[in-house]
């Protein structure tokens, strides 16, 4: 508890004459003013986060955190819970998705064991720090203690501090576990009340009967366990999951260490509803890099006031829409360091009006 009460004290506003400066410079390239749209807006969001547009960032770090729901046992996903530490022996040999889109972006990706129900062994790049061996199951009681919920957003921080401290400049999250697309939309529900029907998504492409069993199992849930959406934290412990709780911390940690982190898809949207519930300033330090199909993500967006900067109709999690937001990221950086101004290009202003 001591490390999240740090943390959420350390966590700052944006540098507003920073983020003028840099609006200046933006204004002054040889564009008509805004046209680059997102891209100026990452730039300047790096401004107010840094104190300036970096020349380059000397270190990305992917962080997937791995973690278990017996919410499965309700019937909600297409696939079985052996998935999950079966991908994460794919992810540490390089064969999934996010290594390939990972080293498209020159990112270290760090594997974290947060919470999987099965034994793993060592592995290359894998850190082993158990919460538990999965969660209980959401639809009948609360899927972790509050100890067990600030113990996972603690790792969290530890994971990221650890990366921010070997140098990593640019953070992003993703997840693997079997399920969890059900406790980011009891997350959601609980701090929106939007209606669970309308939020609920396919997942992992489960049929219409499953779909039914999902939306029952949330209802459930959320009727036994009465989460309080005034007090994150009970939210996080009743309907969440350990790999949320993760992804939350690592917010946390790049918000209190001015290291912009980039978001995923609808479950890591859940880490982040969690994390800006806790500390409202950590949003300045969010960048939303896709929107998923996953039909919940659209309005995680909407409540956390965040635009996302590509629609690639993914929904696959990993933080693979996170890994190419880092491309998106460094292009910003590219444009604000490499294009000409008006002058330097000889190029005229707008007109009078
Ligand atoms: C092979 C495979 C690889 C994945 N990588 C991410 N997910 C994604 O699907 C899961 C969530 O969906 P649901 O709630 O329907 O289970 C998460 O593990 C998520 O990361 C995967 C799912 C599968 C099957
Ligand atoms: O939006 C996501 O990240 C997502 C959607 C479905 C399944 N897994 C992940």
């Amino acid at each position: 508890m001591q490390l999240l009460n740090q943390t959420l004290a350390a966590i700052k506003p944006l540098d507003e004459e920073a983020m003028a400066r840099a609006q200046a410079h933006l204004d002054d390239l040889t564009k008509p003013p805004g046209s680059l749209g997102t891209l100026e807006t990452i730039a300047r969001q790096l401004a107010g986060i840094k104190g300036e547009v970096p020349r380059r960032l000397s270190r990305k770090t992917h962080i997937l955190m791995a973690g278990d729901h017996g919410v499965v046992a309700e019937g909600v996903s297409a696939f079985p819970q052996e998935v999950t530490p079966q991908m994460v022996l794919n992810f540490a040999s390089g064969g999934a998705a996010i290594n390939v889109l990972a080293r498209h972006a020159g990112a270290e990706l760090v594997l974290v064991d947060i919470g999987v129900a099965a034994e793993l062994p060592d592995l290359p790049g894998l850190l082993k720090r158990k919460v538990a061996a999965g969660t209980a199951n959401l639809a009948r009681g609360p899927a972790m203690t509050r100890e067990q919920a600030i113990a996972a957003l603690e790792v969290g921080i530890e994971v990221a501090n650890e990366k921010i401290a070997a140098g990593s400049e640019l953070l992003g999250i993703g997840e693997m576990g079997i399920g969890n697309t059900t406790p980011s939309t009891a997350i959601l529900a609980a701090f929106s009340g939007l209606p669970v029907e309308k939020i609920t998504g396919r997942g992992t492409g489960i049929d219409d009967q499953r779909l039914q069993l999902k939306i029952n199992a949330i209802r459930q849930g959320l009727e036994v366990n009465r989460p309080n959406p005034e007090d994150p934290l009970d939210v996080l412990a009743k309907v969440g999951g350990m790999e949320i709780a993760g992804m939350a911390g690592v917010i946390l940690a790049g918000a209190a260490s001015r290291v912009p982190v980039l978001i995923d898809g609808f479950i890591s949207g859940a880490a982040a509803l969690v994390a800006t519930r806790l500390a409202p300033g950590a949003k300045e330090y969010i960048l939303a890099s896709h929107l998923s199909e996953e039909p919940g993500h659209a309005a995680t967006l909407e409540l956390l006031g965040l635009k996302p900067m590509l629609t690639m109709q993914m929904r696959l999690g990993e933080g693979t829409g996170a890994a190419l937001g880092m491309t998106m990221v460094e292009a910003a950086i590219k444009i604000y360091h490499e294009m000409a101004t008006f002058s330097q290009a000889g190029v005229s202003g707008a007109l009078d009006s």
